[in-house]
This record gives C-alpha cells, structure tokens and sequence, in this order.
C-alpha cells in the first residue's frame, strides 16, 4: 500500500440508500474530477454533474460534487465528494470506474483519518473521540466524544507539555550555572513550584475515572443458579430475542452481553452461565466465565428463582439480590426486587433501579481521560514529575532530575501522538470503518 496513492471509499453506509457519498482523497483527485465530472467546480460548493466513465465516456450517474482543495480539507491533501444515487449498482460502477484510473486505489479501514493524523489535522486524542463519536451509542458517551474530538484532552495536555518544558529548561539554565559551581537556589525554587502545580493538576485528573467508565458504560452482570431466569430478564431487559431460553438447566454457556440506552447513560448487561458443580468440562469453563465477568463489574444482579436451592451469589463488587419468576410464587422474602419477565411485573421497578445506578457512577461524568492510553500515559508522567521533585528536595543530581522532567514531557506527548505511537495508531485506525 502507498502512502501517496489517491484513496477512494464510500463514506456512507453500505446497502441500498437514497445518496451515497464516495470520497476522494491525494493528489489525484483533481485529475479525477476533471476526468469523470468535466471540469472544476469552485471550492467546497455542491454542483450538479453527468459523471462518465473515464474508459468510454458513457455515463454514470448524475451527481452533487465538490471540490475540497488540500491543505484546509479533512485529510490535507486534495480530495473530492461525489454525491452519488445510492442504489447498489451506481456505487458499484462509479467504484470501478474509480479504481480503473492509474494511482487510484480503494482506502483502508480509517485511511483517511490517518492521513489527517499525519498532515497534522488532528491529534492523535482527537483521532481517538472521533471514533468514539462514530461509535456512541447514548446521548451521553455523544457528548463526551465530541468534547474530546474537540480538543479538550490534547490543548490541556498540550498545556502541561508546554509548562513541563519550561520547567526543564530552567533546570538546563540551572545545570549550565553549576557548571560555574554557582546553582541559584531561587531558580530550582521556581522549577520546584512549577512541578507542584502540574503534579497537583495530573492527580486531580487521575482521580477522575468516570470518562473511562462512560465509554465503557456501567456492566450489569446476571448471576444465579442454572434456571433462575437469568436469559429471560436479558431478553426482557434488551426488548428482543437475544439469548436462548429453555427449561433445560445449563442452557447458557457463553458470556452474552447487550448494550442499553437507560436514560441516555450506556448500561452493558451480561448475561452467563448457571452457577453450579458441574462434570463437564464445557460448563465448567461456563461458570468459570461468569465468576471472572461477575468480579469485574459494576454490579451483579444475583437471581434467585422460587424454586430449588440458592447457592452463594459470586465475588463481585456490589449485589443486588432479585427475586425471579414472581408469578409462580407470591411469598416476600428480603430480596432487593422482585420481577417475573413472564408478566412483566417489576421490571419497570429494576429498570429504575438500574438506571438510578448508571446515573450514579456515570451521570457526573466530565472527565478528560477516555481510555487507559490516556491514564497509563498520565500515570507515567505523574510518577516521573514526582520523581523530579523528589531529586530536587532532596538536592539530588540536577541532571537525574532533568531527565524525569524529560520523561514525564514525552510521556504528556503520547496523548496528542507527538511521540512513539506507531502501535497505536495501526489498532486506532483499523478500527474505523472503511471512508472514515
Ligand atoms: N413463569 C415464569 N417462568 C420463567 C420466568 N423467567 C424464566 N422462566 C422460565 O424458566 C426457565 C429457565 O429460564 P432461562 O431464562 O433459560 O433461565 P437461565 O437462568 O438463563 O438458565 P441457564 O442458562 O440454563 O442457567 C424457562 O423455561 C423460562 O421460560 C418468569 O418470570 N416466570
Ligand atoms: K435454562
Ligand atoms: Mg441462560
């Protein structure tokens, strides 16, 4: 694959559609439009045209096209949107004409947002709330996706580089002095104050876990005895048929999540296997599963059928106790809830519930950091600012602290994709889809 090929893909959806919109991008494509759309349009304006296929000039369509001149499009480079008819064969045939021109090759996965990474359109957070906005499911995560692909995470850790590095260069001015025997106290005074106010501000940030909890969105786990319902309440809670249900005990074995909208907060609900001891190898593994997934979630729901023996609910951070199959049995006991998916009795009660507790741990949400990239980086810096004001109170080697102040500068720099992230960005942008 080159890098100065000119890329073409549909950017909107696959299927039969009302307009489909194929984008262009590189330094073929004013060439491009020439040949298909004859002749230029002014930049960034809709115009309508016969496009005609490069080979034998028979048309192919009639579209809006425009013309969108690098540096100040999407990617940088030159690149050109047809708005084509979006019936399969047009797409079809307007691709192939595409790809019959010589340099012009179809994207990959994410190709354009990469080519606006590495034409500095975008930091690498930005690149990141992108995908997280093409990917929000809920009014919520929208919201925090958008704030980040708008810049909120790399201009404040753009901010701290920027403050680190006067810090070190201070500390240099200061290792230039002692060469003279002569460190002026009030300069490593200074830099000291300065390292403070950043650790404090880092700290302050890493505190914060919600953001990462709100892209992940709250996990409900149901847990319970083979048969208590657990497959049932999940299809009850997801609205559709999603998990198999039987009166057969062991009719799950796999872990089953869905994702829910509960007022507008993401809530992944899980469904597992039958807690019990069980000879087979594959129902083992089943159970296994469960109690991993149980122990890692926000909440477990421990479902207790009317019938047979209760067992112990599973390790987990938090339990709701839930009364299962309502209808068959009228008896309270000291269940949290009680629900019967046949009749529907309680669900509206449990979905409050759930919704109250998503609003709880997610509904503040304002955080910077959206991924463990981001808090491992932080992390990295918030240790070597540390470090570097550790060295300096305790008037050790003004390099050694130098070089922390050096590490924490880079590590600031991994957020925005400044420095060393080539591994991140093949995961990143393989993860876009294909026109993104
Ligand atoms: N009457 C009544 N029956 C229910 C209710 N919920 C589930 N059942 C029945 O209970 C049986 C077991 O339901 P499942 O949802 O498969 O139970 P499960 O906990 O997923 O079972 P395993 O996956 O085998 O552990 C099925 O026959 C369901 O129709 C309920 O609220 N009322
Ligand atoms: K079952
Ligand atoms: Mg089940």
């Amino acid at each position: 694959m080159r890098s100065d090929d000119t890329i073409f893909a549909p950017a909107s959806g696959y299927g039969r559609a009302a307009i489909s919109v194929i984008r262009i991008s590189g330094a073929r494509s004013r060439f491009i439009l020439e040949t298909i759309a004859g002749g230029m349009p002014a930049p960034r304006r809709l115009v309508l045209r016969i496009l005609k296929d490069p080979k034998n000039g028979t048309a192919l369509d009639e579209a809006l096209v425009a013309w969108m001149p690098g540096p100040e499009s999407f990617t940088g480079e030159d690149q050109v949107e047809l708005h084509i008819h979006g019936g399969l064969a047009t797409r079809a045939a307007v691709l192939k004409a595409l790809g019959s021109l010589d340099d012009c090759r179809p994207a990959e996965a994410g190709e354009f947002t990469r080519r606006a990474f590495l034409n500095g359109r975008m930091d690498l957070s930005r690149v990141e709330g992108l995908a997280d906005l093409i990917d929000a499911e809920t009014e919520a995560q929208r919201r925090q996706a958008l704030s980040q692909l708008e810049g909120r995470l790399g201009q404040t850790t753009e901010r701290w580089r920027e403050e680190i590095l006067q810090a070190l260069a201070l500390l240099e001015a200061s290792l230039d002095f002692s060469d003279e025997g002569d460190v002026p106290e009030d300069l490593e005074r200074d830099v000291l104050r300065r390292l403070s106010d950043l650790e404090a501000s880092v700290a302050c940030v890493l505190a914060n876990r919600s953001g990462e909890r709100l892209r992940d969105g709250l996990t409900v786990v149901l847990a319970g005895p083979p048969n208590a319902g657990k497959s049932t309440l999940l299809n009850a809670l997801a609205r559709r048929d999603v998990a198999i249900v039987s009166p057969i005990a062991g009719t799950t074995r796999d872990l089953l999540e869905v994702h829910c909208d509960l007022g507008g907060l993401p809530v992944v609900i899980v469904d597992t296997a039958g807690l019990h001891d069980s000879a087979d190898p594959i129902e083992q593994e089943g159970v296994a599963r469960a109690r991993a997934r149980a122990e890692r979630a926000d909440l477990v729901l421990w479902l207790v059928p009317p019938e047979g023996t209760e067992g112990e609910p599973p390790a987990a951070r938090r339990v709701l106790r839930v009364r299962t199959k309502a209808d068959l049995n009228r008896s309270r006991d000291e269940s949290d809830l009680t629900v019967s998916a046949a009749t529907g009795e309680g669900m509206t009660m449990l979905i409050e519930r759930l919704s109250r507790e998503a609003e709880e741990t997610l509904g503040q949400a304002d955080a910077l950091l959206t991924r463990e990239r981001h808090r491992r980086a932080l992390e990295r810096a918030h240790r070597s600012i540390k470090s570097g004001m550790d060295l300096l109170e305790r008037r050790g080697p003004i390099e050694l602290a130098a070089e922390e102040v050096r590490l924490a500068a880079r590590a600031f720099g991994e957020i925005t994709g400044r420095v060393d992230v080539e591994d991140v960005l093949d995961r990143l942008f393989s993860s876009f889809c294909i026109g993104k």
